[in-house]
């Protein structure tokens, strides 16, 4: 069978099919950050770079499912809410199943690059006067109608194709000490966990790591409401930060989320967008990786938890890098580099040699 990619799991995953909607989704690099590593001060920093998915980010490992059943479900069109991702990737997934996209989007608050993705693809796009929640309840509601299959994370077939990321590190380096993931919509926190407890349950390994959810300070119900001490979120009607993909005021899945962490002994923490840039310039500029905002929150998220006394000091620490970086190109403009302009080729020699 496969080699490669989430499909190799298909014992572990819940639905049986001989043809799913597949591009190769998963099989991602775990990226050992080394550079990282002294600043976090922790004996291990991986990344997991699931901006390498075909579409650019996690959300196609729960696409592939959800489409594939998209398709036996019988119905003619797709209906997702996103703040760009999972836009994307839906777009990219159901016109492979031929079916009709419809995409409800925050207008003006999708990173250019998702906007690229769904355009290309051939997607219905709505932009709502509102927020990702708006956007979230609308396609709920269109979702009550059969001719439309929803595929927001209250999907569950999402979460389903999403907790493989937690069998791939496994295979590669067993079960870390601790998971760094941002969150949103909160349920890719869920999901990493769920695949963990599972391969425990089923008796491949005998610990679990413990997970840690990172959100950003102008959008964090979820992180800030459990620092507090409180037992359930601070749902916000306008969430506000840079890392766009992670704005998101009522986030569906908190309950999961907050069971993943308060099992696996874990925490919240809060970002700042600057801490969030930072990491991003870091992951870019150290480490040769590109992620787009959201993606580095993990990372900004793994700094500030070492910063806080979090670590001991000789674990294995994980950091989901959820997007690639050409996702939100219009990012860069935190990153200034030099730029030399040449009017000839002897112009141009001089100014390298002069810039050595
Ligand atoms: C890069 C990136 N990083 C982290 C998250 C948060 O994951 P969840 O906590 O499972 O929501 C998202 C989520 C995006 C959407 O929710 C969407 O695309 O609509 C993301 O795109």
């Amino acid at each position: 069978s496969r080699i490669y990619g989430i499909w190799r799991f298909k014992e572990f995953l819940p639905i049986k099919t001989s043809n799913p909607i597949t591009m190769g989704e998963g099989s991602t690099p775990l990226v050992r950050v080394e550079k990282l590593e002294k600043l976090i001060g922790v004996r291990r920093v991986y990344v997991k770079f699931e901006g390498a998915n075909p579409t650019g980010s996690f959300k196609d490992r729960g696409m592939s499912l959800a489409i594939t059943l998209a398709r036996e479900s019988g119905s003619k069109a797709v209906v997702a809410a996103s703040t760009g991702n999972t836009a994307a990737s839906a777009a990219a997934y159901a016109s492979r199943a031929s079916l009709l996209t419809f995409l409800l989007l925050p207008r003006g608050k999708v990173a250019l690059g998702k906007m690229a993705q769904s355009i290309l693809h051939g997607a219905i796009i709505v932009e709502i006067e509102g927020n990702f929640d708006d956007a979230l309840e609308t396609a709920r509601r269109l979702a009550q109608r059969e001719e439309f299959y929803p595929l927001n994370s209250f999907n569950p077939w999402r979460l389903e194709g999403q907790k493989t990321l937690a069998y791939e590190v496994f295979e590669e380096i067993g079960v870390p000490d601790h998971v760094v993931v941002p969150v949103g919509n909160a349920g890719n926190i869920s999901a990493i966990w769920k695949g963990f407890k599972e391969l425990k349950n089923w008796g491949y390994s005998d610990t679990l790591p413990r997970m840690a959810g990172i959100q950003a300070e102008g959008s964090s119900p979820i992180a800030s409401a459990f620092k507090l001490g409180l037992d359930a979120p601070l749902f916000t009607e306008n969430p506000e930060t840079l890392a766009t993909a992670i704005r998101i005021g009522k986030p569906v899945n908190w309950f999961k989320a907050w069971k993943a962490v308060t099992e696996s002994s874990g925490t919240f923490e809060v970002v700042s967008d600057s801490d969030i840039i930072r990491a991003q310039r870091l992951l870019a500029r150290e480490e040769g990786i590109a992620a787009e905002p959201a993606g580095a929150a993990s990372i900004a998220g793994a700094i500030k938890l070492a910063q806080n006394g979090y670590f001991n000091g000789d674990e294995t620490v994980v950091c989901v890098v959820t997007g690639h970086g050409l996702k939100d190109p219009d990012s860069v403009k935190f990153h200034p580099t030099t730029r030399l302009r040449a009017m000839s080729v002897d112009d141009a020699i001089e100014k390298v040699i002069k810039s050595l």
